[in-house]
């Protein structure tokens, strides 16, 4: 018996085949079991849950995850509810998950490991998503740091920003935090993976963060590079759930309520 991991992909999308494809890749060296099912983009929404009921029975499935964004036609709400709770590692479950979300939990991996402690800091965060902004400030506040949650119609951002001990950029802008929005000595971790045009490269396209790193890390005391930075923590997160899920040993510390 090993840990096994469902992936939901519905349409092609580029980027998140290869994301699907990234999962499926590290799940397999870790000897983990990989199940990804592809659904055309027309799928409909019966189609979609009943794929869903399958992996919820399936005692060989211990995480569930349905690849973000779905197509226009389909609310996600209606089947991130329908992948059962204990089998929710991705940590969207709209009602109370057991797992935490993995792109704020492999931020705050990242702050642990460079032995950076949030309590008491001034944390800005740019970007309020579901999936990341929004978690993210929940798990940040638990933790006693005073957070600033900034989004599109907040006023002065990067004044406030100036302000942050701790920087997190989640708001996919690319490169909209320039040196001067960061204070000398603070911490940057931008979560922003945005893909923009480039001639030069083969693929006719480079990957940039929400921060302009060339002036960002003469400023700040520690930032993380994008791609190489969060992006793989969140698959690294990921394969941690599965492996909760599978020990089915889930402590209070990784519950979201
Ligand atoms: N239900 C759901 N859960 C997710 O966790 C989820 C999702 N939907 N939808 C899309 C986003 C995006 N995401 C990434 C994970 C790893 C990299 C990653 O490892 N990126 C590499 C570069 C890969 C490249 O070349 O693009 C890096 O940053 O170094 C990127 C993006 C997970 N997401």
């Amino acid at each position: 018996m090993a840990p096994g991991l469902a992936v939901l992909l519905v349409g092609d999308r580029k980027d998140s085949s290869l994301y699907v494809e990234l999962k499926k890749k590290t799940a397999l060296k870790l000897g983990f079991n990989s199940f990804v099912v592809k659904l055309e983009e027309e799928s409909s929404l019966e189609q979609i849950l009943n794929h869903i009921d399958q992996f919820n029975k399936d005692t060989s499935v211990h995480g569930i995850l349905v690849q973000l964004p779905l197509p226009k036609h389909i609310d996600p709400a209606l089947v991130l509810r329908r992948v059962d709770v204990n089998k929710d590692v991705d940590g969207l479950h709209p009602q109370g998950a057991i797992f935490q979300p993995c792109t704020p939990k492999g931020c705050l991996e990242l702050l642990d490991r460079s032995n950076i402690d949030v309590s008491g800091k001034d944390v800005v965060v740019l970007g309020r998503s579901r999936v990341v902004g929004l978690p993210l400030s929940l798990l940040l506040t638990k933790r006693n740091a005073t957070v600033t949650l900034c989004h599109s119609r907040s006023q002065q951002v990067k004044q406030k920003a100036q302000r942050a001990d701790i920087l997190i950029s989640a708001c996919g802008v690319p490169e909209l935090v320039r040196g001067d929005w960061i204070k000398p000595g603070a911490v940057v971790v931008d979560v922003g993976i945005n893909h923009i045009p480039d001639h030069t490269k083969g693929s006719g396209y480079r990957i940039v963060g929400d921060v302009c790193f060339e002036e960002a890390y003469k400023v700040a005391s520690h930032i993380t590079p994008v791609p190489g930075g969060v992006g793989p923590m969140t698959i690294a997160m990921l394969m941690h759930n599965t492996w909760l899920s599978f020990i089915t040993k889930v402590q209070d510390e990784n519950s979201c309520k």
